[in-house]
């Protein structure tokens, strides 16, 4: 499971992200793009140890406070969440031109026993790098994650936004259900 860089490796083997199937997104590409043909100089991936040197906290600065994250405070992240195995499938876009991090989103899987031990998905931290958007590519990070959970077998995926997106995920199959879509905080 290893990435380019010589020593880098992946948070999760990139293999699965080849096998989803695109016929079952929900939305439509125009042009057509999938995770495994995203379209020229992309490529969609799982993160990379050496994401840190690409952009990756840069980018997620544009979605919330980054704070200051380290080399080190990233690497130390990076491997508590690959030691968590199955869970964590933090998926990005690179411009393999530029080496460039260009969009990001994570699916957590929630290990549960109700429903015969099933898998909730989640979807969070979804952002693409403000120069690339409106090409589809926030539409494709999401429909890779939403396939990703399907192909692990989630029994449903769900998602925080706020109001001026309902459209958007709307338009990506993601439905407030009726009696049932509200979403509670405490904040520390
Ligand atoms: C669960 C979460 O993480 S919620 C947090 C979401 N992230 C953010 O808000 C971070 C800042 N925003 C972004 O990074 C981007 O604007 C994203 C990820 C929301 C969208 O990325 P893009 O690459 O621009 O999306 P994409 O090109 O696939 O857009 C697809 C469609 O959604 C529409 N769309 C894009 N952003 C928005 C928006 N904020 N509100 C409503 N519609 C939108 C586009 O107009 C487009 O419509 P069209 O297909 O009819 O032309």
């Amino acid at each position: 499971m290893r990435s380019n860089s010589e020593e880098a490796e992946f948070l999760y083997e990139p293999s699965i992200l080849k096998k989803l199937d695109f016929g079952k997104a929900r939305t439509k590409f125009e042009p057509k793009i999938s995770a495994a043909q995203p379209g020229a100089g992309l490529l969609v991936r799982p993160l990379s140890s050496d994401d840190y040197d690409k952009g990756f906290i840069q980018l997620l600065s544009q979605l919330t406070k980054g704070g200051d994250v380290s080399r080190q405070d990233f690497l130390d992240r990076f491997a508590s969440m690959k030691r968590c195995a199955n869970t964590y499938y933090v998926t990005v876009i690179e411009d393999t031109h530029l080496g460039r991090v260009i969009g990001s989103a994570t699916l957590v899987v929630e290990q549960k026993f109700i429903r015969n031990c099933a898998l909730r998905g989640k979807l969070e931290d979804v952002v693409v790098n403000d120069s690339y958007r409106g090409k589809q590519l926030g539409k494709l990070i999401i429909s890779t994650i939403s396939l990703l959970a399907e192909e692990l077998g989630c029994y449903k995926i769900s998602l925080d936004c706020k109001d001026q997106l309902v459209p958007f995920y709307t338009s990506l199959g993601y439905l407030r259900e009726e009696g049932n879509a509200n979403s509670m905080t405490i904040r520390f």
